[in-house]
Parts: C-alpha cells; structure tokens; sequence
C-alpha cells in the first residue's frame, strides 16, 4: 500500500516537473523577450524570497578579457588547500608560471569551510558557451566557483571573509609560483614582432643566507630588515611613502654581494629583475622597463660605478672643460659603438634618480632596489643618499667567522685542530670568500678535510707573502721617487734640507 503511494508520489512530481518545464520552453521559445526578463526576475524574486542562502559567483573570465580573473586564481588556491582535504574528486594542475602541481576541486564538487562560526559552501561550475550558428562552438566551457552561505552572514563574508580568501589565496599563489630572473640586456629592438621589453628565465640561484659568509650579528640584522619590510605594507602606508627599499652592497670583488642579492630573493620569494643600464636607450626607455616591473621583486643595477658616467652631469664645470669632456666622451661613445655594434645609452643621473623614487617608482609596490659596486667612494652622493639606498651594507674580506660559515657548508666541520693557524693567518692577511671557498672546493672524491684545509693554509700563506711583497715594493718607489717641481714648498724644504747638511757634512 505504502509501495504505491510513493509511486504515486513520485508520478505526481515528476509530471509536475515535465509541465513546469513544458511551460517554460513555451515561454522561452515565443513569448517576446520583455515577458521573458520579468517572468524570470519574479521567478528569482519569488524564489529567494523563501530561501534564506545568497550566492556569490566567480567567474574564470570576466566579459570579453582573456586574461584569468585575479579574484578567480586566489579562490583557487585558497580552496587547493581546503579542498585536497576534503572533496572526493580532484583535479591535478600546474598553472603556467607555478613551480608546484596543485589539487584542485573537480567540476561540481563541493567543500565547506569554516570562518567566524559561519559554514560556507564552495561548488566549482562550469558553464557551457551558447551555442551559435551551426552549433559549432570554438568558445571553451568557463568555469565559475558559487559561493554559498546563510543571509545573516551576509556582512561578515562581504568585509572579512572574502578579503581572507583573496589574502590567504594570493600568498598560496606567490609561494607556489616560479620565480623569475629578468634581463633587458637580451632583446633586439628591431625585431618584428617587436620583443618584450624583459625576457626571462626561471630563478635557480640556490644562495641562502645560512651559507653567507658574514658575521652573524650583521647577516641577522639583514635578514630582520628584509623581513620587516615585507611585512610593512600597512606601515608605509600610513607614513604616505612608497613601498620600496634601496640596498647599496659595495666592497672589493668575490665578497658575495652578487650571493647575497640571490639569498635575499631566495629569502622573500621575490623575482629578480637584472637591469643593465647600458642597454637602456634612454631615460623613457628606463621608465617603460620600471612601469613593467611587478611587486614582489629585486631590481638589481650591478656595477653602477661602471654602468654609466653618471656623476659628471650635475658638476659645474668651466667651458674648456666641458667641452673636453665632450669630445672626450663622444670619443668613447664611439668606440663602444664601434665595438658592440649597438647604439649607447643616453640615461643620465636624473633619469635614474627618478627611476629610483620618482612618482613612476610607487606603482607595483614592494620593491627592492639594488646597487652593487667595488667602489662606494666614485658614485654620485645623490644616488646613495639614505632615503634612496636606505641601506649601506659592506661586505669586506673573509673573517675567522666567515670561514667557519664556508667550513661548515663545504666540508660539514664546525672545528678542527687547523682552525686555530687559519685563524692566525686569517688575522694577519686578507683573503675574500670567494678565494677560501675555492679552497675549499673539492677537487677529487678523495679530498678529505685535512687536505681541503691545508689548501686554503697555503692560499692564506701565499696571499701574506704577496701583500708582504707588495707592500716593499711600494715603500722602494716611495724613496726612489723624484721630488716633484710642483710639490707644495713645505714638502720641497724637508727634502732639500738633508741634502744641504749633507753638502755641510762633505766640505
Ligand atoms: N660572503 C660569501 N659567502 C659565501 N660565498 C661567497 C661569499 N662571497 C663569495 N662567495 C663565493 O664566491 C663566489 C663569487 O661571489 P660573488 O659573485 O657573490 O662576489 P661579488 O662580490 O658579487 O663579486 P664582484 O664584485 O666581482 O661581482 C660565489 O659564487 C660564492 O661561491
Ligand atoms: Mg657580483
């Protein structure tokens, strides 16, 4: 009995569902498309007036664009995490510029999460293109992920929710992704189709500040700047300045300034942007390449002391002067041509100072801005002024501590009866990172420690020997050196007054 009235049951709303439909074909088919809009409107009024869930859709692309929707990718990710957990059917990808597979939800599934007491339900859609023509569709299906929750919760998702998603989606996003390494220096201007103005390739450099040489005290207070900044967009906000920083790392070459610029990026996950002024045109030129330039990221001038001449162009100078250094520099700019084929850069000191903390310079935000150099003393005090290159960081000659970071991390030793006479040496002579850690490189499987450590003694021995060297040889040309007509008339009298009493002396 109770058989057939569920039958019965289910033929009543089955037939009422087929006339339902039935009439709304009708509808969809003839009535004029105004009736058709208002009938549908009522319909979604009607309807959520009884249901007390609002829905929120979004969608893989927004109108005509092509481009993925940001909001899209960051709920992506978001749920990568929530849903490995706990919807039954995924889906493996790996987006273009990401480094990891990620799990994601597959088509109609659905995962709940959990925020502020509220339960949210999140169904990944997908949407057919409408048919057109002959039926034959080149539009691919677009994807839509619904949100759904409770109406009293309606503020809270709107203010914190949806801003936690699109936080927490895009740290996933920047932690998953491939970082880059950019260049401007490998592009041919007159190619068709024109080049990008960056090129890239993906960011491998293994350097982490665990295996800096440096003393501790210092690399830590590094890595507390580098860390604070990127924390601080709020801070820099409130003080009304952009969000960047400017590091100057100067000091003689092999002292890691290149391997500290790979840690840091290594550090905050950012990418590097290698920018060779040399390549540069102009100073438009340099302002296409920094409008170009995303967040996240490392714009590295290596070598400025080398890049340009760009201290010459403020200095008040004489008319006679100007103009040989005109001809002087037209002449190098001609043989750089001659040499590289390739037209010079026309960046001057302004160019570039706008370039650093112009109006251009804020957009993107978090920004670091790098500039290395052997020779602090030769750049323009304007470029490195703090407030530019907030940060002077020297990284100098291999201290005992350095060597004991490179001991550790070449060879696994953190002590060794040797390590007493390494640091003796060490004391007594300069010797760079870059020179103990070729040292220490081994050579063959068999190298042992000892082997390794007696190299670098006699590398440490060497280097005294020719400072020593060096330094007689120096102190020779200082006594041998003529007396100059034009030194001042005091140095004159103390070098003619031996002779004279010399002169005495003999007669
Ligand atoms: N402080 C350091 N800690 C660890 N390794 C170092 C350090 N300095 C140099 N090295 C080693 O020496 C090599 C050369 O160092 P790096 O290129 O960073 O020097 P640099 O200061 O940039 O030199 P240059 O001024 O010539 O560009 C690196 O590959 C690294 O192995
Ligand atoms: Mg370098």
């Amino acid at each position: 009995m109770a058989a057939i009235t569920m039958a019965e049951m289910w033929t009543t709303v089955g037939s009422t569902i087929a006339s339902f439909m039935f009439v709304w074909t009708i509808i969809r088919q003839y009535c004029p498309y105004e009736v058709r809009h208002f009938l549908e409107k009522s319909m979604h009024r009607l309807m959520s007036f009884f249901n007390p869930y609002i829905h929120v859709s979004i969608h893989e692309f927004m109108g005509t664009r092509l481009n993925r929707s940001e909001a899209y990718a960051a709920v992506e990710a978001y749920l990568s995490t929530n849903s490995a957990k706990s919807a039954k059917r995924l889906k493996l990808e790996m987006e273009k510029d990401s480094k990891k597979i990620v799990l994601t939800m597959d088509e109609y599934e659905k995962v709940t999460d959990e925020f502020q007491g509220a339960e949210i339900s999140w169904v990944l859609g997908i949407r057919s293109p409408k048919p057109v023509g002959n039926g034959n569709n080149s539009q691919p299906e677009r994807r839509y992920y619904k949100l759904t929750f409770h109406k009293r919760y309606r503020e809270m998702i709107a203010e914190s929710y949806l801003e936690h998603v699109m936080k927490k989606g895009k740290e996933i996003r920047v932690k998953n992704r491939q970082r880059k390494l950019y260049t401007n220096g490998a592009r041919d201007k007159y190619a068709y189709p024109r080049q990008p103005l960056w090129s890239d390739v993906p960011f491998e450099h293994p350097a982490r500040f665990e295996s800096v040489a440096m003393e501790a005290e210092k690399k830590q207070e590094i890595i507390e700047d580098l860390l604070t900044f990127s924390q601080s967009k709020d801070f820099y906000a409130r003080i009304g300045k952009a969000w960047k920083r400017g590091y100057l790392l100067y000091g003689p070459p092999g002292t890691g300034k290149s391997t500290m610029i790979a840690a840091m990026a290594n550090l905050l996950n950012y990418n590097v942007y290698d920018l060779e002024l040399t390549a540069v045109e102009d100073n438009t030129e340099l302002k296409k390449l920094l409008i170009e330039i995303t967040g996240k990221s490392i714009i590295v001038i290596e070598d400025i002391d080398c890049s340009l001449d760009l201290t010459g162009h403020r200095k008040k100078k004489t008319e006679k002067e100007t103009e040989d250094k005109k001809n002087e520099e037209e002449k190098k700019q001609t043989d750089l041509k001659n040499r590289e084929g390739k037209g010079f850069s026309k960046v001057t000191l302004s160019g570039l100072l706008n370039f650093i903390d112009g109006l251009w310079s804020a957009c993107g935000g978090e920004r670091i801005i790098v500039f290395t150099t052997n020779y602090v003393e030769k750049l323009d005090p304007a470029l490195i002024r703090r407030g530019r290159m907030d940060k002077h960081i020297e990284l100098s000659y291999c201290s005992f501590e350095g060597f004991k970071v490179l001991a550790k991390n070449y060879l696994l030793v953190e002590a060794h009866p040797l390590f007493d006479k390494i640091d003796r040496l060490m004391e007594e002579t300069k010797i760079t990172p870059a020179d103990v850690a070729e040292a220490l490189m081994r050579k063959s499987p068999r190298e042992d420690v000892e082997k390794s450590l007696s190299k670098l003694i006699q590398a440490l021995e060497e280097a005294k020997k020719e400072a020593a060297t060096k330094k007689a040889e120096e102190e020779s040309r200082v006594l041998k050196a003529p007396a100059k007509d034009d030194s001042p008339l005091q140095d004159k009298k103390e070098t003619e007054e031996p002779q004279s009493l010399d002169d005495g002396a003999a007669t």
